[in-house]
């Protein structure tokens, strides 16, 4: 692994990282260490520091400093700079890849995409700074009733001050950087608290970004299981906004947090409506891409088939042809299926798997569980009493429930308490739009299955699925606030044509 040459500042031992404060690689006075399991041998791979409140206390207060005169850095500057921690990231692709593969079980080439992926965003979000934040507006009194030209109101965008960010295991390095860039290009200092399974990379990650050179207390990394500090740090009093993606500690947090600014982005279960009139291949393929790259573990994955009777055995039986192909195994190796992040969630999923069974659903593929590794598994013949036509497995398993027309899908889709993304399946554009417009979710996609990417699209949740929209500009704008400045004269004026 990548412990030596440039990273070499953030290892504390074998397989063991330091946490980032004050601009330094520390290791914490607990003198605890946090396990990270390898999901596919299920044993210790990596230890990162349990962080104390004291060191919580001391990287919040470096953070609130430093914010001071980063927000006067000129904003070219903050620019370049993340335009040069984007590039370092990219430059080391291949050790950061490395550690999504061993603590989050993610393919090889996937884990690299993300990275790459993350470079990107990073870069994009330097150059829409520039553009978004250099601007600001005037407004003239005399539109609105009553008023005389005698008031020119001048605004602009201003940071937040410190932005705590909170990703989740299945992009720490693509869901941290998508937090912590709009908040420094913005001005803000910015805490990461990384997801235990996937803390190895984010710590890799952030030494990107020291490596840029940005001013201490700018960015930092405590590490530490979210049920012994998260509460800590998200009551904290220096911080100014949450970003957090994740599942619903993010509803318990939004009920905790003070009077901050929050971007939350959390569940879903994202449905794929299938008219009669649709192109079954590209239904098919991208109800396999959908549901199951990643192993089922994305929150935009394909959750629920809600298909036409029709047409339920034709699409049926060319997505088991495509499942047979996938491949099954370690992350190393690049199989399409790879095992899930931790033994509690594959409980999980068999549970949802064996509620169906005993529920009477049609299994298209024998149930198999290898340790975390569960094999592909489309469940057809769901009905709305079992538990998998709502929960979401986060796992390679999908169900398919017969429809027999639009209206049933659509209201099958409004009743979860989830609202992040839905799909429609149909050559008639018309239908699709209406369709989309009846569905209560954040975003609908229109033959292709849902996904957050590109990553300067605008990605939001309705109902338990969120709050507020991420996606470059948007998180950009979260992240600050309008200041204005009036100027008042005493008569008015008016410019002469
Ligand atoms: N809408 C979206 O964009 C996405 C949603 N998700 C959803 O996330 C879930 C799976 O991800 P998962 O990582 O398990 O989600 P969790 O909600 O369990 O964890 C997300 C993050 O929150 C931290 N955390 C845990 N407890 C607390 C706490 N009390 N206070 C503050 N932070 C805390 C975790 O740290 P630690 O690891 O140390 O516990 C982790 O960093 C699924 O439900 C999925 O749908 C996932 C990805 C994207
Ligand atoms: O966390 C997730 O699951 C992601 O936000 C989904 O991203 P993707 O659709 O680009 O895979």
């Amino acid at each position: 692994m990548a412990e030596t040459g440039v990273f070499a500042d953030l290892v504390a031992g074998d397989n063991t990282f330091k946490y980032y404060s004050e601009g330094e690689w520390k290791v914490s006075s607990s003198g605890k260490l946090v396990p990270i399991i390898n999901p596919t041998t299920r044993k210790p791979q990596f230890q990162v520091q349990a962080c104390t409140q004291e060191e919580v206390n001391k990287v919040m207060e470096s953070a609130k400093i430093a914010q001071k005169s980063w927000a006067k850095t000129p904003l070219w500057k903050r620019a370049e700079l993340l335009h040069k921690a984007a590039a370092i990231l990219k430059d080391h692709k291949k050790p950061i890849s490395e550690f999504l593969v061993k603590e989050i079980a993610k393919a090889s080439k996937d884990a690299v995409t993300e990275v790459v992926r993350s470079g990107d965003l990073v870069s994009y979000c330097a150059e829409e700074g520039v553009r978004l934040l250099g601007e600001g507006k005037f407004l003239m009194s005399d539109s609105f009733p009553g008023n005389e030209r005698t008031k020119y109101c001048l605004t602009s965008k201003i940071p937040l001050g410190v932005v705590l960010a909170i990703p989740p295991f299945n992009y720490p390095v693509n869901l941290a950087v998508s937090k912590i860039a709009p908040a420094l290009i913005a001005g803000n200092a910015l805490v990461l608290k990384p997801p235990t399974q996937g803390a190895a990379s984010a710590l890799h990650m952030v030494h990107c970004f020291h490596l840029a050179g940005f001013p201490k207390g700018v960015i930092s990394c405590i590490t530490g299981k979210g049920s012994e500090i998260g509460d800590f740090l998200t009551m904290h009093p220096n911080v100014n906004c949450i970003s957090f993606t994740g599942g619903d500690t993010g509803i318990a947090i939004s009920k905790k947090a003070g009077m901050i600014p929050l971007q939350m982005e959390l569940g879903g279960k994202d449905a794929c409506i299938i008219l009669e009139d649709a192109d079954l291949d590209l239904a098919a393929a991208n109800i396999v891409k959908g549901g199951f790259s990643y192993s089922g573990q994305r929150c935009t994955a394909v959750k629920v088939v809600l298909v036409m009777e029709s047409v339920a055995d034709t699409l049926v039986k060319k997505v088991n042809e495509k499942i047979g192909k996938l491949t099954v195994g370690p992350p190393e190796n690049d199989c399409d299926i790879t095992p899930v992040v931790t033994e509690s969630s594959a409980d999980f999923i068999e549970g949802l798997v064996m509620d169906a069974k005993k529920k009477g659903a049609t299994f298209c593929q024998e149930y198999k569980r290898d340790g975390n590794l569960i094999s592909p598994l489309l469940i057809d013949n769901v009905k709305q009493d079992m538990r998998i036509a709502w929960e979401e497995p986060f796992g390679p398993v999908v169900p398919v429930i017969r429809i027999s027309n639009a209206e049933e899908g659509i209201h099958h889709c409004n009743a979860s308490n989830f609202g992040l993304q839905g799909c429609i399946f149909t050559k008639d554009i018309n239908k699709a739009m209406l369709i989309s417009d009846a569905m209560e979710t954040g975003t609908v996609q229109i033959n292709s299955a849902p996904a957050r990417g590109p990553d300067h699209f605008p990605f939001q949740g309705l109902k338990d699925s969120g709050i507020g929209s991420q996606g470059v500009t948007n998180s950009i704008n979260v992240m600050t606030k309008v200041k204005s400045t009036v100027i008042n004269l005493p008569t008015p004026s008016y410019t002469m044509g």
